[in-house]
């Protein structure tokens, strides 16, 4: 039987594939994440999502091997997981008021061959107090997520408009996904 691999530590991409259903087991790498910053936002998450397939893969190569990256994307910068506190406020400010995108990558690997495509998601914030920023970052939900928030969560209440794929921000565009799985020969 050909297994079906998340390539992932996120607790929230394996929630999202749970929700399908399906017998997947969890195998995570501990991939190298830096890249080369001239890449574009979409360069960027479907090379790490490539790497983080393939690191599995490599090890389970009668596999389908999904990797998945998210970034957030405002004026100036590609933000990822804030590293402390006052990271995290800065991030959250400069998304504050503003449209930004959220991008997506995902690579899966098959025995034959490999697929890569990006999702990319625009989210507007209301005009957040500082307050309201520092009240938000003390709840700990920041850290682990890419702009420093989790619209799934206590920072869905910051979100006032969302363009796209709710499932892809939250870290894996589950239709896409599986469609692509399908095209690419697993069986559901
Ligand atoms: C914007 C946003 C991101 N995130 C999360 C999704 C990802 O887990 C994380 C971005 O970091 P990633 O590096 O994409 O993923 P990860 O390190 O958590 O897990 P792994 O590499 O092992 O697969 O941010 C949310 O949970 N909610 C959100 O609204």
């Amino acid at each position: 039987m050909t297994n079906l691999i998340l390539a992932s530590s996120s607790p929230r991409r394996k929630e999202l594939l749970d929700n399908l259903h399906l017998t997947f087991e969890i195998k995570s790498s501990d991939v190298d994440e830096s890249y080369n910053p001239n890449l574009s936002p979409e360069e960027i998450v479907m090379e790490l999502a490539s790497r983080k397939a393939k690191a599995v893969f490599a090890e389970s190569s009668d596999s389908f091997v999904i990797g998945s990256d998210t970034v957030v994307v405002d004026e100036v910068a590609v933000l990822g997981k804030p590293k402390d506190s006052d990271e995290a406020f800065n991030m959250l400010k400069s998304l504050s008021g503003k449209m930004h995108s959220v991008y997506t990558g995902v690579s899966i690997i098959s025995p034959h061959a490999e697929k890569k495509f990006f999702v990319k998601t625009d989210v507007l914030f209301w005009e957040l107090s500082d307050e309201e920023i520092h009240k938000y970052i003390h709840t700990g939900e920041p850290f682990d997520k890419a702009g420093a928030y989790g619209i799934q969560g206590i920072g869905s209440t910051l979100v006032k408009e969302i363009h796209g794929d709710y499932f892809a921000v939250v870290g894996l565009p589950l239709s896409r996904t599986i469609r692509e799985l399908q095209i690419a020969g697993f069986r559901l």
